[in-house]
């Protein structure tokens, strides 16, 4: 008898790439301390002939206009292909909770829920390492380059740095908020990306490489004030950061406010800052929500690391 596949809803959370500190190898999942949604969601479920996908949520109108250009389509030919499986036929549903071009790894959402899903459908075919490492290739085929700082967060949970073939979890601190502030508008990261150059200076390159490897060190001996005093990006804020309109401004007044850091997040135009204790969070999202958005599709949320990653739970969505 055939076997009975049943449907499956995988939530993946919005995440941080670089963290300042670690240019496309070190990202942080997010979970807003109100309890609201900041990721995609995707179902798979039995279907008829062949692949068929939904769309609906509140950022369904940013998606591309046709649905096979939709990277979670790709994912499931690509799963199926890969895996060599006979599907009958296979219903997916796109819950697109973040926006595009955003810098909250809006794209890694998408390709980790979707993988995320036909992997607990098919019964876990794929070992973690390697759904992974096909999670990069995917967020790769759209955002211009193969790059693993949104996707292992948001996949893995907390905050994760890339080593050569696979995630390793970092420790972060336990009091710091992460507040985000999303302006409403639309970055490419191929386009930010472009901005930066294709050599990077001989100081450069040692001075990012002491941050990082300081920042490791203070988060795994929790001496925030060590890490705190490295948590700055040098190589790609400087190229970026005047294209994010009232960055700067922003950053200033946040660190007047006592946030202990203000950096871009991913490829922008969202900005995260860390405040170490919820007044000072709230502080910030209020002059974030009044200064930074600029219409109303931007959004500010206080927010903890997503410390789980990808939560999988029956049914549709
Ligand atoms: N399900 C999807 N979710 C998001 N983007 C998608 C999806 N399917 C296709 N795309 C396309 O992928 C591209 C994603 O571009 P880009 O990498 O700049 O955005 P992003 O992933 O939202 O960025 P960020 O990491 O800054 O949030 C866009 O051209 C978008 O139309
Ligand atoms: N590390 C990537 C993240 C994109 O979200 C970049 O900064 O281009």
């Amino acid at each position: 008898m055939a076997k009975q596949y049943e449907a499956v809803t995988v939530y993946a959370p919005a995440s941080m790439g670089n963290v300042s500190v670690g240019f496309d190898l070190l990202g942080a999942a997010l979970a807003p301390v109100d309890g609201s949604l900041l990721g995609d969601r995707v179902s798979v479920a039995p279907g008829e002939q062949g692949l068929s996908l939904h769309c609906c949520g509140p950022y369904v109108d940013v998606l591309p206009a046709k649905l096979e250009d939709n990277i979670v389509l790709r994912c499931a030919e690509v799963f199926i292909e890969k895996l060599g499986l006979e599907v009958p036929g296979l219903k997916l549903v796109l819950e697109k909770n973040l926006p595009i071009g955003s810098g909250l790894g809006s794209s890694a959402s998408s390709v980790v829920a979707a993988l995320g899903a036909l992997n607990a459908y098919f019964g876990e075919p794929m070992s973690q390492d390697d759904l992974l490492l096909l999670m990069g290739e995917l967020e790769g085929m759209i955002s211009g380059s193969v790059h693993y700082d949104n996707v292992a967060p948001s996949y893995l949970g907390g905050m994760q740095l890339m080593l050569a073939q696979r995630a390793q979890p970092l420790p972060s601190f336990d009091n710091w908020y992460w507040v985000v502030a999303y302006p409403g508008i639309t970055l490419s990261t191929a386009k930010m990306r472009a901005l930066m150059p294709q050599q990077v200076d001989l100081s450069i390159a040692l001075t990012f490489g002491q941050q990082l490897a300081t920042f490791i060190d203070a988060s795994h001996r929790q001496d925030e004030a060590g890490a705190l005093a490295v948590l700055k990006d040098v190589v790609a804020e400087p190229y970026r950061a005047p294209h994010i309109p009232g960055y700067l401004a922003a950053r200033q007044h946040l660190q007047a406010l006592g946030c202990a850091a203000v950096g871009i997040s991913g490829s922008g135009p969202t900005l995260f800052a860390v405040a170490r204790t919820r007044d000072e969070a709230d502080a910030a999202a209020a002059y974030l929500q009044d200064h930074y958005l600029l219409n109303e599709r931007g959004l500010v949320r206080v927010c903890r690391l997503a410390q789980n990653g990808i939560e999988v739970s029956k049914g549709e969505v």
